[in-house]
C-alpha cells in the first residue's frame, strides 16, 4: 500500500490562513503590522527563490516586507551594518539571515550579533541555547515545520524511535532538541557522515527525517515498513532538485513527507508563524 502523504503544502496553506487572521487581529487592535527583515548576500539561485517565496508569503497573510540585498563579495562589515540596522528598525519585527553565507562571511558572527528577541529563525546562540534548556524561544523553522507536520497527521511523537540524519544547525541539531522534550517524548539517534551502519539506524526507526543532501541516500529496503519518512534534503542535479529519499521509499513507508511539497512548504509558515508569535509578544509588553 502507497503510504499516506504528508501534504506540507495543503498543511502551510492552512497554517498561512490562522496567522492572516491573528495578523489583521492585531492589525487592528493595535495599529500596527508586523514585519518580516530578510538578508540575502550573493546570487545563489536557490536562496534567492527562498527569499522570494517567504516575501509572497508575507504579502499573503499582512505582514510587511523589508529586503535587504547585498553582493557575493560584500564584506563582513557590509553585512554587520545591515544586522545593526534591523536591530534597531523598529519596522522589523523579527528577520533571517538566509544561509548559506558565502564562504568568505562568517556566518556564526553574523548570527551572534543579531538581537535574540528579532531572531526569527531561532538560530541565534542564546535561542539555541534556550532550546537546550527548555525555555521559551522562537525555535528553528525546520524543525518546528517537523514536529508540526506530524502533529497535524496524528503521527505518533510519544516513545516514538526517531532517526535524523544530518547533524546541521539549521535541521538536525535542533531537531533532536524538540523532539526530545517532555512534550514530545520521543527517542532520537542522530546520524551523520561519520555514522557507522546507518541502515541499521534507519531500520530501526518509526519515523525517518532524512537531512543529509545526498539524493536517494534512503532507500526502500532501508525502511521499517509503516515508518513515517520526511524528506528534508535538496540537491540541484542535472534532472532538477533531488531529495534524500528514494521514490521507492513510498512502497514501504506508512507516511511520507516527499521533497518537494512535504517539509519546504513548512519551514516558511513556521518563520511566519514566529514572526507573528514575536509580535503578540511585543503588542503584550507595551
Ligand atoms: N536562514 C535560513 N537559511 C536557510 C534555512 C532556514 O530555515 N533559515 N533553510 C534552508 C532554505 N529554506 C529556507 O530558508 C527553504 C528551503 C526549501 C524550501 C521549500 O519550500 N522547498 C521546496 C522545494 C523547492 C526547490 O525545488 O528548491 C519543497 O520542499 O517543496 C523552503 C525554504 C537553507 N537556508
Amino acid at each position: 500500500m502507497a503510504a499516506q502523504l504528508l501534504d506540507g503544502k495543503a498543511t502551510a496553506a492552512a497554517i498561512r490562513r490562522e496567522l492572516a487572521d491573528r495578523v489583521a487581529k492585531l492589525t487592528a487592535t493595535t495599529g500596527w503590522q508586523p514585519g518580516l527583515g530578510t538578508v540575502l548576500v550573493g546570487d545563489d539561485p536557490g536562496s534567492h527563490a527562498y527569499v522570494a517565496g517567504k516575501h509572497r508569503d508575507c504579502a499573503q497573510v499582512g505582514v510587511a516586507s523589508l529586503r535587504r540585498e547585498l553582493p557575493d563579495d560584500a564584506t563582513q562589515e557590509q553585512v554587520e551594518d545591515i544586522v545593526d540596522e534591523l536591530n534597531a528598525d523598529p519596522a522589523c519585527t523579527g528577520y533571517i539571515v538566509q544561509l548559506p553565507l558565502p564562504r568568505h562571511l562568517d556566518a556564526g558572527a553574523v548570527l551572534e550579533r543579531m538581537d535574540p528577541a528579532k531572531d526569527a529563525d531561532g538560530l541565534h546562540p542564546v535561542n539555541l541555547g534556550r532550546l537546550v534548556l527548555g525555555v521559551e524561544a522562537p525555535l528553528p523553522c525546520t524543525p518546528r515545520g517537523i514536529v508540526e507536520l506530524l502533529r497535524r497527521y496524528e503521527v505518533p511523537l510519544a516513545g516514538a524511535r526517531v532517526c535524523v540524519i544530518g547533524r546541521g544547525i539549521t535541521v538536525g541539531r535542533p531537531l533532536g532538541l524538540l523532539l526530545t522534550r517532555r512534550s514530545e517524548n520521543a527517542t532520537v539517534t542522530l546520524c551523520h557522515t561519520g555514522t557507522k551502519g546507518l541502515a541499521w539506524h534507519v531500520r530501526e526507526a518509526d519515523i525517518v527525517v532524512a537531512a543529509a543532501g545526498s539524493p536517494g541516500l534512503i532507500t526502500k529496503d532501508m525502511l521499517r515498513p509503516g515508518a513515517a519518512v520526511l524528506d528534508v534534503g535538496i540537491t540541484r542535479t542535472d534532472h532538477g532538485p533531488a531529495g534524500d529519499v528514494h521514490p521507492g521509499a513510498a512502497t514501504v513507508a506508512g507516511w511520507l513527507a516527499p521533497m518537494p511539497g512535504g517539509v519546504g512548504p513548512m519551514t516558511r509558515a513556521m518563520l511566519l508563524a514566529n514572526v507573528v508569535e514575536a509580535a503578540e509578544r511585543n503588542a503584550n509588553t507595551v
